[in-house]
Formats: structure tokens, C-alpha cells, sequence
């Protein structure tokens, strides 16, 4: 499915079908996740949102039975390809979780972690990335003075931005969030997506979503799913205000089932 004047596609999805041994899940959703712009995928629960998001990354390669079908790209790279290495994979389309999960190390070390995995810095040029991720991920003032304490030690707020650090410092191209403020209070949530809106400057962000609000305050696009398929794709200010789909309006105006 595509829009007029879409941007170029930084994921391209053609015919996907994902099962759970025999229960189908997301069906045949073809759809292109443009670049450098913020996409959300909303629907009802157990439309499949999660199920689609962790396809991206290969996240959902971790749930037993599992299986993927179709065409899933980014670029020349086939995200189905069984011989794709996944850990390279997640380093350049990263995620954040629902719940915070800080690991269980030093601020500093949380950051510093997975770009160790991936490049060979030296002690102050590490110092320097992590300085430049806590600061992207707008919790550098609330830490500078603390980087050897735990993550752990963090409000529920400053650890999802601890998450989002850990997430950005391996300069992944695609960040995939998960419900990221679903845990948070309005504060921590208005602040999440502040920093949400200015990381697409340098990242494709792609996020799943409850709040209708938040779909329609942050996203330049939105997906609206229903029992696994994709009902209906574009621009987020077509889709809140002339959505094509009947079932669309009733979701988003909350008259839905
Ligand atoms: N591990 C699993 N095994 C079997 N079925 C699953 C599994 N995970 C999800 N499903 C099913 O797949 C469908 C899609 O689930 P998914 O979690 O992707 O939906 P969702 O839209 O993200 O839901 P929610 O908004 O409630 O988080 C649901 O019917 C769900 O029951």
C-alpha cells in the first residue's frame, strides 16, 4: 500500500504473512515505512501491532513457533533471510520496550554495552559516544553526576530514557519502540515524545501505540490494523481526519466493535 508523495522507503514490505504455529497473525500486509519520518502502527489489542514491529528486527525470531513469509527489505538486505546475522541486524534497526529494562550494570555501562559489541573505541571515545546518547536521549543533566551508579537506580521515566540511549548509541538507521510510555507518567511521556520528534531527524522511527493522542501528536504516518491485517495506511493528518476506511473512523473516534 503507498501514498502519493510518499518519501523514499527505508523498509519495504510485500505480502507478509506471519504465523504462530497454525494461527495467523499478520496477514498479507504490504506497506512501505518511509525514511527519516516517524510511523505508528495503531488497532485494537491483539491486532498484531507487536507481532508486525518485532518482524522488523527479528526480534520475534525469539518466540517459539514462530514463522515469517512474504518479502520483508531494508535497502538490499532481506530482514527474512536465515542467514542474516541478527545481532548486526539489531544494531542497525534497534528497539525499545514497553516496560523499561535497564540491565543490570552502571548508567554508564548500559550505554556503553552494545556499542562495545559492535566497534573497538578507545576509553575516551567511548566516553564521548556515551555522553553524546545520554544527551540525545535528553537524561544527561538528570545522570552526569552519577554514571557509575546502577540503571536500576533510575525513576521508571529516566530508565525508558536510559533505554532509548542504550538504543541510539550503536547509531542504529531505524529505532522501533514498542509502547515506550505506556509505563511512564504524563511527564516522562510528554518528554519521551519530544525526544521522539526531534530523533527523527537522524533515525527512522517506527512505534506501536495505545494512544490515539500520541499517534496523532508524534507520527507522520499511521497504520491502522484490525485482526491482523492492514486496514489502511498514510499520512497521519489524512488518516485522523478524512480516514478512506469506515472501520478507521470507528477505531479512532472510539466507536470501535
Ligand atoms: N507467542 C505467541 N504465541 C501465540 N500467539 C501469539 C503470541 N504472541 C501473540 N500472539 C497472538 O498474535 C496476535 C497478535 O498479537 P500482538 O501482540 O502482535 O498484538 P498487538 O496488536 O500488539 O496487541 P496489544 O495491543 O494487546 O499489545 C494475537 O491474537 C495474539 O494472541
Amino acid at each position: 500500500m503507498t501514498t502519493t508523495n510518499m518519501p523514499a522507503p527505508k523498509i519495504e514490505m510485500r505480502d507478509l504473512n506471519v504465523y504462530y504455529g497454525n494461527f495467523h497473525a499478520i496477514k498479507n500486509i504490504s506497506m512501505q515505512i518511509p525514511e527519516g519520518k516517524v510511523t505508528a502502527f495503531i488497532g485494537p489489542s491483539g491486532c498484531g501491532k507487536s507481532t508486525l514491529l518485532r518482524s522488523l528486527n527479528r526480534m520475534q525470531d525469539l518466540y517459539p513457533g514462530q514463522r515469517a513469509e512474504g518479502m520483508l527489505r531494508m535497502g538490499d538486505l532481506d530482514l527474512l533471510s536465515r542467514d542474516i546475522d541478527v545481532t548486526e541486524l539489531r544494531s542497525r534497526i534497534g528497539m525499545v520496550f514497553q516496560r523499561p529494562t535497564p540491565f543490570p550494570m552502571s548508567i554508564y555501562e548500559n550505554v556503553a554495552y552494545g556499542v562495545r559489541l559492535h566497534e573497538k573505541l578507545s576509553k575516551s571515545e567511548m566516553d564521548e559516544r556515551v555522553h553524546w546518547a545520554l544527551k540525545k536521549a535528553a537524561l544527561w543533566d538528570d545522570v552526569k553526576e552519577k554514571l557509575q551508579e546502577p540503571g536500576t537506580s533510575l525513576s521508571g521515566g529516566q530508565q525508558q530514557r536510559l533505554c532509548i540511549a542504550r538504543g541510539i548509541a550503536v547509531k542504529p538507521e531505524v529505532l522501533l519502540l514498542d509502547e515506550p510510555c505506556s509505563a511512564l507518567d504524563p511527564i516522562s511521556t510528554a518528554r519521551i515524545e519530544t525526544l521522539i520528534e526531534e530523533l527523527k531527524q537522524d533515525y527512522t522511527v517506527v512505534i506501536v501505540t495505545h494512544s490515539m493522542q500520541q499517534a496523532a501528536r508524534i507520527s507522520d504516518y499511521t497504520a491502522f490494523m484490525y485482526l491482523g491485517e492492514l486496514i489502511e495506511f498514510g499520512e497521519t493528518r489524512q488518516i485522523f481526519t478524512r480516514p478512506r476506511e469506515k472501520a478507521t473512523e470507528d477505531y479512532i473516534t472510539g466507536r470501535f466493535g
